[in-house]
């Protein structure tokens, strides 16, 4: 299994003349230059990570949901209980949770991963075990892991995205689940954009006004706690991270470094996203915002990360759902560059 330092000198930055010819073809294509809006930029973007234009289409999509539990739920910062991790990780790899029902719809392969949930999963073929430890430790009262297991997360995550483009998947998607993880989102998010306790914390799955004034004081009493230090990615994962926060950094840093698309789902992922950005910055360049998450935190994450979402449809649920949703308009952009002729080929007067 490679290290993290292999991992990360293994990004390169996006291919610029792979992307100068994807501007230059969009703009040469038989619609008004600009037209496709986002999605031109998306195709840019595309072209930037395969170091072609036009790039491969991206598919096969595979999303990987990177499940744990967090300690931090002893606080009461979420209306469930903890079990529902382990009993929608059941759900998923029976096919029946809203995930699978999204990745049906867009053709999408799922891999389930345990990369910390509290209680022992059954083994089998349809689930990645890569258990760092059982659930974090309650971030208000110490580290929620050591720095070694929050980088043996980040190398297991790398090693998922690694393992599926080996299998050939050529866009990979986001997904989470961990209940009490927007508690852990929020405290990454605060620590990478500065932003105050109050103005990154959400209702999550949904919490009432009291518990969320609660967690608000949660999340501030952790950053006060471990001041986490963002030139210390690893440090700030350690402190007020989640496992599968640093499992999907490590996700999007093995996406980056074998050079496939990464669409990323929302708050978790966003939370992730900073991690990863802060250990290597040229990996924002394969990433893709798929949504904007109804969690205040995602906006101020993505706004930081300069990406601008897809889609935004009052999403809050996770587990990649929004992220699949968006895969066919990323294949969309690319199969312009691909099938649509130019003013030159079909013959149609330019203005
Ligand atoms: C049944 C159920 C299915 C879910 N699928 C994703 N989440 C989402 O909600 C959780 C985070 O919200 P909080 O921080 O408020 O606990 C995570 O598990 C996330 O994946 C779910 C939550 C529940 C209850
Ligand atoms: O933004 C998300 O993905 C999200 C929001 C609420 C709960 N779980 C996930």
């Amino acid at each position: 299994m490679s290290s993290l330092t292999t991992v990360l000198s293994r990004i390169g930055p996006a291919d610029e003349p792979a992307m100068a010819a994807a501007r230059s073809r969009q703009d040469r294509l038989t619609k008004p230059p600009g037209s496709l809006g986002v999605l031109e930029e998306v195709s840019v973007r595309l072209a930037g990570v395969a170091g072609a234009c036009p790039p491969p289409l991206p598919e096969p999509v595979a999303v990987a949901v990177f499940a744990a539990d967090h300690g931090v739920h002893a606080q009461g910062v979420t209306a469930w209980p903890q079990e529902v991790t382990a009993q929608m990780v059941a759900n998923m790899r029976a096919g029946g949770a809203v995930v699978n029902a999204f990745a049906r719809q867009v053709g999408a392969a799922m891999r389930t991963v345990d990369i910390g949930v509290a209680s022992d999963l059954p083994a089998g073929p349809d689930l990645i075990a890569a258990k760092i430890r059982p659930g974090t430790a309650d971030l208000t009262r110490q580290p929620a892991m050591t720095r070694e297991q929050a980088e043996a997360a980040l190398v297991a995550g790398a090693g998922v995205a690694g393992r599926l483009a080996d299998e050939g998947y050529r866009l990979l998607v986001t997904g989470d689940m961990g209940i009490a993880n927007t508690t852990a989102s929020a405290a990454l998010i605060a620590a990478y954009t500065g932003a105050g306790a109050e103005s990154v914390t959400g209702r999550g799955t949904g919490v009432d006004d009291a518990m969320l004034a609660h967690k608000v004081d949660v999340v501030r009493r952790a950053l006060e706690r471990h001041r986490p230090d963002p030139a210390d990615p690893v440090g700030v994962l350690a402190a007020v991270g989640g496992l599968e926060h640093a499992g999907l950094a490590g996700y999007l840093l093995g996406a980056a470094a074998a050079r496939v698309p990464v669409v990323l789902d929302g708050v978790i992922a966003g939370a992730a996203a900073l991690v990863a950005t802060a250990l290597a910055p040229r990996a924002v360049d394969v990433m893709i915002a798929g949504h904007r998450s109804a969690e205040p935190g995602h906006q101020a994450a993505l706004r930081q990360l300069g990406l601008r979402p897809l889609i935004d449809l009052d999403l809050r649920l996770g587990e990649g759902t929004g992220a699949l949703l968006a895969v066919p308009l990323v294949q969309a952009a690319a199969r312009t560059l691909h099938e649509v002729a130019t003013f030159d080929d079909a013959a149609v007067s330019e203005r």
